[in-house]
């Protein structure tokens, strides 16, 4: 049989080139100085590892998106990360599990999805973050939205706005104030999300209808969030999220979508979704969260978020120019070579008398020890 798909590579998949490839780097260190500045000490995490152990660290982790194989050598079943976060979390449940809290990490990587999300069919992507261990409070929630904005600006985004919803809505909801069936409360959750209102009728959540209502830019929102909550269940986040919209409403343009649940698997009572003007589709999330450690013990409150920067890389490469080259002709001076890149050139050795410096992407050439201009 002919070999016909040698050259292809599956759907969702794809390598990157040298442009690409340098403005994926140039976004992550960027990134990690914006985190690191703020004191996330970097960690790094394997590319796969037990499917339990990134399944089971926070409750509502999706295994059905995961790549998931048997390992040939322990026979036990393994999964590609598709969110780091459950990595780190399983690092600050064991290894990490003395260091002193608050304990901020950060990391960056590809992360890998069986199926694409919505219109991206991307199954590789980017991924980079921060997770504050220890805390889900006002203050923490609100430094990790400050931080994920930083550090995306850093990376060239602007026009920055910040989406903020409740994860954990509905069982909030319908603990007591709104009750539902245990059948129902899905339903109810899917038309939300759907902003479906006659499904949400249909689904015998009538009751919920304002919250359709309590969308848009976060002041009137939250302001339409407050009226709906007569019993006050939901006043201490709507006051978190008061406080927290005040310390970043400065940095960013905040809306409020109280029922988005879009991305969010484990996330409760704060989540955060953040857009750059000009980029499509979302560029990361974030929120509080709970980690499980080992049986008995009571689970940690973390907060953290998540950017998926892949657009602003495309944006970066088609616009910025790489490291400028600096053409070295046969027979030049090392030295004089290593001061130019000491200074910031990146120089092309010729090889032979027949290398061009302009094919070969230079734009000066060394000539006399000086960078002359091609
Ligand atoms: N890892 C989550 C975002 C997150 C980080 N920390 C808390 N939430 C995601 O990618 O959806």
């Amino acid at each position: 049989m002919p070999d016909t798909d040698r050259d292809l590579l599956p759907e969702g998949l794809c390598d990157r080139l040298p442009q690409q490839a340098w403005a994926s780097q140039q976004v992550r260190r960027v990134a990690h100085d914006v985190l690191a500045s703020h004191g996330y000490e970097r960690v790094e995490t394997p590319l796969l590892e037990f499917e339990k152990s990134l399944a089971s660290r926070m409750a509502g982790v999706q295994v059905r998106r995961m790549f998931r194989f048997v390992d040939p050598a322990s026979l036990r079943q393994l999964a590609l990360r598709s969110d780091i976060t459950a990595q780190v979390a399983r690092i600050a449940a064991t290894g990490l599990a003395h260091a002193p809290r608050p304990l901020r990490l950060s990391y960056s990587g590809p992360v890998a999805i069986i199926k694409g999300d919505g219109l991206d069919p991307a199954r590789e992507r980017l991924q980079i973050g921060a997770e504050l261990i220890g805390t889900d409070s006002v203050a923490a929630a609100a430094e990790i939205v400050e931080v994920a904005i930083e550090a995306l600006q850093a990376a060239g985004a602007t026009g920055v706005s910040v989406d903020f919803t409740l994860p954990d809505l509905v069982d909030t909801l319908s603990a007591e104030a709104l009750p539902l069936a245990g059948s129902q409360i899905e339903a109810v959750r899917k038309m939300l999300d759907a902003k479906d209102a006659g499904g949400l009728v249909d689904s015998g959540g009538a009751a919920y209808l304002p919250l359709l209502y309590a969308v848009g830019p976060f002041d009137s929102a939250i302001q339409r969030l407050a009226e709906f909550d007569v019993d006050d269940v939901l006043a201490s986040r709507i006051a978190g999220l008061r406080e927290i919209a005040g310390r970043v409403g400065g940095k960013a343009r905040l809306t409020l979508d109280p029922s988005e649940r879009h991305g969010f698997e484990y996330q409760s009572w704060f989540g955060f979704t953040i857009y750059a003007e000009g980029l499509s589709g979302s560029l990361g999330r974030g929120g509080a969260y709970r980690i499980l450690g080992r049986a008995g013990e009571e689970p940690e409150p973390a907060t953290g978020f998540s950017l998926y920067p892949d657009p602003l890389v495309e944006a970066l490469a088609a616009e910025a120019e790489g490291p400028k080259r600096l053409f070295l002709p046969l027979g030049h001076d090392p030295q004089v070579a290593a001061r130019q890149r000491a200074i910031g050139w990146a120089t092309v050795a010729a090889l032979s008398e027949s290398d061009d410096p302009i094919s070969l992407g230079c734009s000066h050439r060394l000539e006399n020890g000086e960078a002359i201009p091609l």
